[in-house]
């Protein structure tokens, strides 16, 4: 189908689930709400008891009709009705209410749900999809299921209402009754025809529909990089193209949703002029009294209403199930990283070891075939190579943010994959290479590693750093509000926080993915001393891009395609003339303080 369908396939995760798989899993949410679910069956059934008294009243009346008591028995009639009109807006009122209260309780619920499976899935599962989708289905893909299920509750006070009708139509006259139901076979049919095709529809809605968030989320995103680029016209034309498949999407399940209804209403009119026909027939032939008659004729908008609405919001019904049917497939998605136990996690002295190591992202590149490394406890080691040789990777691996295929990776000599990794994570610390910071004060963010810490320790922490110099140039110090992502801060300051952040966690390991961004010389003193600070007694593992952290570290491991190629310190590795020292001719060089253009190059004996 062309443009229509690009980009709208299932997600990997995407399962498809039977109807009654998902109706089962979505009725143990409101299990536990059965009290009120009990109050609006009562209530439906008294809503719809009442709706039907109208056409029964009038038609009792028309039979019993007579000249001198005319105007009594009208003013009864008018009386009944009222009365029943009043109770039956009161049930209706409470009904609502229940309703909105059990739908409202099991959407916050399911949303939680999806929020928590969310922020559990792996590191990989945020690479492989994308964040505006998966956006999608915890906040329009939950309210499209809440939608569907005041609906449903809707329907069911319609069906039994139709059922009603159909009781006191049968007790009437059996034969018109039949008669009148002739259609209902037909409406059924149509229906049924319409299910294959509106399920398939509603989930390329809603798909476009996250294509859209995911878009508009991605270009948010990295707004700098296209303003930068004076890419904004070519991020206008594809937001377009993605807005425009939506509109076409919507558009084709809009034309096929209201082309359904008119059929529909087209049948029951058929319907109608059946009974009307018969009907007025079976008077004429005193068959049945014109009371009964005028009962059949009022009842028929009744009786359709019902099985029109079934028909005709089975779309709404179909969208509610394929949205639950994302929502629990989100729930369901498999995790990449498998823990074989639960282990407590002691206190960790900090040795790592790699042993005979596979890693792989996806199927096309193996990103380390046998590596093998041994980091002694609080030894700070400091990874180098090229740009895709594998040293983010290694650190991803110890966060055990993704999963390996081969090969053993222990910490302290014990199989990572035994650990309670929520535990784990408490003895890691990580200072990514772009520090992320969330909005709130700068004292929020340094106490983001451990909520319970005081305003003294925070403090302290903080002065830790770079002697505390830093916290002078914030207008309002360890108030200063840092704006989303931390983007009121310089790139120094972040990093000055992301430090504190780990100091004040007090981690036994910590990666660090050293930022590659230049910084002026004073703040990357105060980057420098506050890392002297935190390396001290703890194992570190840091993906060097300064000269200075490299002289600093105890051993600098050199990786070249997922493997280590050379190690010893800096001094030892310059007299080898290897893979370092190419490294340093290439990148590290012109840190020197002794730099000067064109000198200063080392011997490569290769
Ligand atoms: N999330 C990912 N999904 C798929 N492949 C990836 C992913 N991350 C990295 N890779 C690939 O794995 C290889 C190793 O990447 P890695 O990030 O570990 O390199 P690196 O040495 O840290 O590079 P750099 O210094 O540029 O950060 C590269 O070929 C890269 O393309």
């Amino acid at each position: 189908m062309g443009f229509f369908m690009d980009g709208l396939d299932a997600e990997a995760y995407d399962r498809s689930y039977k109807d009654s798989q998902l109706i089962r899993r979505i009725g143990g949410y409101f299990k536990p709400h059965w009290p009120l679910m009990v109050g609006i069956t009562v209530l439906v059934v008294l809503n719809s008891g009442l709706d039907s008294a109208f056409p029964i009243l009038v038609s009792r009346s028309l039979d019993s009709l007579s000249g001198s008591q005319m105007l009594q028995q009208a003013g009864t009639l008018v009386l009944f009705i009222l009365l029943a009109g009043v109770l039956s807006w009161t049930c209706n009122l409470f009904r609502q209410w229940f309703t909105a209260r059990t739908v409202g309780t099991v959407v916050l619920k399911l949303r939680q749900d999806a929020f928590r499976a969310v922020i559990s899935r792996d590191m990989s599962f945020f690479d492989e999809f994308s964040s505006g989708k998966i956006v999608s289905r915890v906040t329009s893909d939950t309210d499209n299921f809440a939608a569907v299920v005041t609906l449903t509750l809707n329907l069911l006070s319609q069906v039994l209402l139709f059922l009603i009708i159909v009781g006191v139509l049968l007790f009437k006259n059996v034969q018109l009754t039949l008669l009148t139901l002739t259609i209902m076979p037909i409406i059924i049919l149509v229906a049924l025809g319409f299910r294959r095709i509106a399920r398939r529809l509603t989930r390329n809605t809603q798909r476009s529909l996250a294509r859209v968030n995911s878009n508009v989320q991605e270009i948010i995103s990295g707004i700098t990089i296209a303003k930068n680029f004076r890419q904004e016209q070519n991020m206008y034309d594809e937001f377009t193209k993605v807005n425009k498949q939506s509109y076409h999407v919507h558009l084709r399940t809009g034309f096929l949703y209201n082309g359904i209804f008119p059929i529909l209403i087209l049948i029951t009119n058929i319907g109608t002029t059946i009974v009307v026909y018969f009907g007025g027939h079976s008077v004429l032939d005193r068959n049945i009294s014109a009371g009964d008659w005028f009962l059949f004729v009022q009842s028929l908008m009744l009786l359709w209403l019902p099985l029109t609405s079934i028909a005709s919001f089975w779309s709404q019904f179909q969208q509610g199930l394929s949205a639950s049917e994302r929502v629990f497939a989100l729930l369901d998605a498999e995790a990449h990283v498998k823990q074989v136990d639960q282990q407590k996690v002691p206190q960790l002295k900090g040795e790592i070891e790699f042993k005979d190591m596979i890693f792989s992202y996806d199927q096309r590149q193996t990103v380390l075939s046998k590596f093998n490394v041994k980091i002694k406890a609080g030894e700070t080691v400091a990874f180098v190579g090229h740009t895709g040789a594998g040293k983010s990777s290694i650190a991803k691996l110890i966060a055990r943010f993704y999963e390996f295929q081969g090969g053993q990776l222990l910490i302290d000599g014990q199989d990572i994959r035994t650990f309670d990794l929520h535990e784990y994570h408490r003895s890691l610390g990580i200072v990514p290479q772009i520090p992320f910071l969330f909005s709130g004060t700068v004292a929020d963010n340094i106490r983001y590693a451990r909520p319970e810490a005081t305003d003294e320790e925070v403090r302290r922490v903080a002065e830790h750093i770079g002697g505390g110099d830093w916290l002078e140039a914030l207008p309002e110090g360890l108030q200063t509000l840092v704006g989303e992502t931390g983007r009121s801060l310089s790139m120094g300051q972040r990093q000055l926080v992301a430090l504190a952040r780990v100091l004040l966690q007090d981690p036994a390991i910590i990666i660090m993915d050293e930022a590659t961004a230049s910084i002026d010389p004073l703040t990357e003193a105060q980057i420098q001393e506050g890392l002297d600070v935190i390396l001290k007694n703890r194992t570190a593992i840091v993906i060097a891009h300064r000269l200075s952290t490299i002289r600093h570290a105890d051993r600098i491991i050199v990786i070249e395609q997922g493997r280590s190629v050379e190690e010893g310190d800096h001094e030892e590795l310059m007299r080898r003339g290897g893979h370092y020292a190419q490294l340093y001719n290439t990148y590290f060089r012109h840190q020197s303080p002794d730099y000067k253009p064109g000198g200063g190059f080392v011997s490569v004996v290769r």
